[in-house]
């Protein structure tokens, strides 16, 4: 099975749902129908879901969350389930994004956690990984990752593991203007699919999409998604203007 080639809008704590809808509903416009082999996902904030879910109804960009808890449902004020995400149209939810990581103080264990609760409602996992800038200054860049992605994989089951996609976010990168280059990105894709494989099954790591995220732009998509292990983007700020993530869509996917 061939990977697809994934393009994803994460707009973090940005646009009321009415903005949020609109938008949506700019970008489906804009981009008609897509090849089969590339999809787009939209992750807006909580509030926001049912309504972009509405203005994707028959169009084929996928509804993602930006977080989750691990528990189906309890007394956890302000935290949102699987469960309650698959309802509102989500296929998809970002997992152990660097930001949640330093500011929810989210451990590897707590991301594992996440993931099977994902995966248990039979929703696709983009789990999110990446060095600090003084990890990659000690040389830790290969140590970090190898250690967020053994803790996130270990014991799930193999078809879960056919839902997961991988996000590599060097976090010097995001939101910051310094994009990795296209062979340092791809570098780093190489070995996270040799990890993969260790942790998995060979065939299963080949079959694993791994985006890049940090600073993506229109002028930039087309290097990084020309390296072999690069298969889309995890996109930030160029996502939040309709038009620039349009651009940056056509650009990466070659329309
Ligand atoms: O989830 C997206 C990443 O944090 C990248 O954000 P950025 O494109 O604004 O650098």
């Amino acid at each position: 099975m061939d990977r697809k080639q994934l393009i994803v809008a994460n707009w973090k704590m940005h646009k009321t749902p009415a903005k949020a809808a609109e938008d949506a509903e700019a970008i489906a416009t804009a981009l008609g129908r897509l090849p089969d082999h590339s999809c787009v996902a939209l992750a807006p904030p909580f509030p926001a879901l049912v309504p972009v879910r509405e203005r994707l109804n028959h169009t084929q960009l996928l509804l993602a969350a930006q977080n989750v808890h691990s528990e189906a449902e309890g007394a956890f004020t302000g935290e949102v389930s699987a469960p309650m995400l698959k309802a509102c149209g989500c296929s998809l939810v970002i997992v152990g994004h660097s930001e949640r990581r330093a500011l929810a103080k989210e451990s590897d264990a707590m991301v594992q956690a996440k993931i099977k609760a994902a995966f248990s409602h039979e929703m696709g996992v983009i789990l999110c990984i990446g060095e600090s800038e003084s990890q990659r200054n000690e040389g830790l860049t290969f140590k970090v990752l190898d250690k967020q992605v053994r803790e996130a994989v270990k014991g799930l089951s193999v078809t879960g593991v056919n839902s997961l996609v991988l996000a590599y976010e060097p976090v010097w990168a995001i939101g910051t203007g310094k994009t990795a280059s296209a062979d340092q990105v791809q570098e780093v894709h190489a070995f996270l699919r040799k990890i993969l494989a260790e942790c998995l099954e060979k065939d299963l790591a080949k079959q694993t999409e791994i985006l890049y995220g940090g600073s993506v732009k229109p002028s930039n998509i087309k290097d990084l998604m020309s390296m072999e292990d690069v298969d889309g983007a995890l996109v930030g700020g160029a996502s939040l203007d309709p038009k620039t993530f349009v651009s940056l869509i056509r650009n990466g996917f070659d329309l």
